[in-house]
C-alpha cells in the first residue's frame, strides 16, 4: 500500500504547549484505523524529516541539506519501507529524491517542521537542524508528533554537542566543552537541547526515542560551497583553486563516509537502546593531512592557502565508537582514501555537468 493513501492532516495546529495533552477524538478515525492497520502489518512507515532552515544570518554551520536524509531515504525504500520526506528545501535540495518520484511507497511533503504537523507514522528520522533558534522548536514538534501517534523517534545530534574537548577521543559519556555564547552556540546548544528534551519526552512522556551523535560526514550529494571542510577543498581541488586551510590546519577531525552513517543510523532506529551513540570514524586527520589526502585523490599540484581560523574551532575530534561496536554491531567500512573518490566523481559531474565520471548515485558497498 502507498503512503500516498495516508491521511495527511499537516494544517492543522498542534501547539506545542499540548504535547503532554491527550490525544483528542479522531474524527476519520473508521476510515484510518483500517489503513493503518494494513500499513503496520505490510511494512513500517517512515517519516524522515529532511532539513528545515538555514537563515542568512546563521549558515554558519548548515547541518546536512538533504545529503545524509535522501542516502537514507535510498535505503529505506530500497528494504521495501514507505517513506514520507518532510522538507522545506530552504536548502535541500529537490534533485537528491527525485528518482523515487512515481514510486508509490515514496512521498514528499513541502513543510518547515518548525510548524507542526500531524501524520500517521511508526518511526520518525528527525534530521532537520538550522543553525537557528528555530531548531529546538522543530525538535518539539516532531517529539510532540511521536508521542501523539506513538512513533519512534531519532535525533540525529551531533559531535558539536562536544564542543572544544578536554577528553580524547570523545565517549558518550562525556559531557563536553561548550560556549553557551559564541557563534557555534546556537548549532551547539541547539543540539544539546534537542538531546535534553528527547530524554525528557522519554521520560516523562513514555516516548521511544534513540539519540545519534554524528561526527563530520561527506559523500556524494553533499552540498557543494557550504563551507564545510571537505565539500570545500574538494570542490577547491577541481576548480583549480587553492585549498582554504584555517589556522595553521592541525586541528584535527574523523570523516565518516555517508553510506556507514546511514547503516548506522538504521540499525540504532531498529535496535533497542536509547543510545546516545557517537556514530563516526576514528581515522584522525589533521586540515593538512586531508589536504594531502584530497591532492592525491584529485590533484598532486593543488596549492594550500592559509586563512585565519574562525571563532571557537575545536582543536580535535575523534569519536570513541566502542559503545556502537558492541550494542549495535556497526562499525565504519569505508576509509576516507576509498570514500572520497566516489565524493569526487559526484562532485565533478554537479560542478563541470561532466556525465562521464559516473552517476550522482555513487556509493561504497559497505
Ligand atoms: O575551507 C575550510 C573549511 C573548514 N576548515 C577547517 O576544517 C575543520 C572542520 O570544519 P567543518 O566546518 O567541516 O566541520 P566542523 O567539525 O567544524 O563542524 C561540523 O561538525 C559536526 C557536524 O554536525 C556539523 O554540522 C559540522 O559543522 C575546522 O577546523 C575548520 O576550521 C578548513 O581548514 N578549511
Amino acid at each position: 500500500m502507498g503512503s500516498s493513501e495516508l491521511i495527511f492532516r499537516g494544517h492543522e495546529t498542534q501547539p506545542v504547549s499540548d504535547s503532554y495533552s491527550p490525544k483528542p477524538d479522531k474524527p476519520w478515525a473508521s476510515v484510518t484505523r483500517p489503513i493503518r492497520y494494513m500499513l503496520r502489518e505490510q511494512r513500517l512507515l517512515f517519516v524522515f524529516l529532511g532539513i528545515a532552515i538555514a537563515t542568512l544570518i546563521f549558515t554558519l554551520f548548515p547541518a546536512s541539506p538533504g545529503f545524509v536524509g535522501s542516502h537514507l531515504v535510498d535505503r529505506l525504500i530500497a528494504r521495501g519501507d514507505s517513506v514520507m520526506v518532510v522538507d522545506n528545501f530552504f536548502t535541500g535540495r529537490k534533485e537528491n529524491v527525485m528518482h523515487h518520484f512515481g514510486n508509490p511507497n515514496f512521498e514528499l511533503i513541502r513543510h518547515d517542521v518548525v510548524e507542526p504537523l500531524l501524520l500517521e507514522v511508526d518511526q520518525i528520522y528527525h534530521l532537520a537542524c538550522p543553525a537557528s533558534p528555530t531548531n529546538v522548536v522543530g525538535t518539539l514538534n516532531m517529539l510532540g508528533l511521536a508521542k501523539r501517534v506513538g512513533a519512534r523517534f531519532l535525533l540525529t545530534s551531533t559531535s558539536e554537542v562536544y564542543g572544544d574537548p578536554l577528553q580524547h577521543p570523545q565517549k558518550e559519556t562525556y559531557w563536553g566543552n561548550v560556549n553557551p555564547i559564541g557563534v557555534r552556540s546556537c548549532y551547539d546548544e541547539g543540539k544539546r537541547t534537542a538531546e535534553t528534551l528527547t530524554m525528557d519526552y522519554h521520560r516523562g512522556a513514555g516516548v521511544e526515542v534513540r539519540i545519534a551523535r554524528i561526527f563530520n560526514t561527506y559523500g556524494p550529494r553533499m552540498c557543494i560551497d557550504d563551507g564545510r571542510v571537505v565539500s570545500n577543498f574538494v570542490a577547491q581541488a577541481l576548480r583549480k583553486e587553492p585549498l582554504t586551510v584555517y589556522g595553521d590546519g592541525k586541528q584535527t577531525r574523523s570523516f565518516q563516509y555517508v553510506s556507514d552513517l546511514v547503516e548506522g543510523l538504521m540499525r540504532l532506529m531498529e535496535g533497542e537502546h536509547v543510545g546516545p551513540f557517537n556514530l563516526g570514524n576514528p581515522g584522525e586527520f589533521t586540515m593538512l593531512e586531508l589536504a594531502e589526502v584530497v591532492q592525491e585523490t584529485i590533484d598532486p599540484n593543488a596549492k594550500i592557502e592559509f586563512r585565519p581560523n574562525t571563532e571557537d574551532d575545536p582543536h580535535k575530534r575523534k569519536p570513541d565508537i566502542s559503545r556502537a561496536k558492541e550494542l549495535l554491531g556497526w562499525e565504519p567500512k569505508v576509509s576516507l582514501r576509498k570514500g572520497l573518490p566516489l565524493m569526487v566523481s559526484d562532485f565533478r559531474q554537479r560542478i563541470f555537468g561532466d556525465h562521464k565520471e559516473g552517476s550522482s548515485n555513487n556509493e561504497a558497498s559497505s
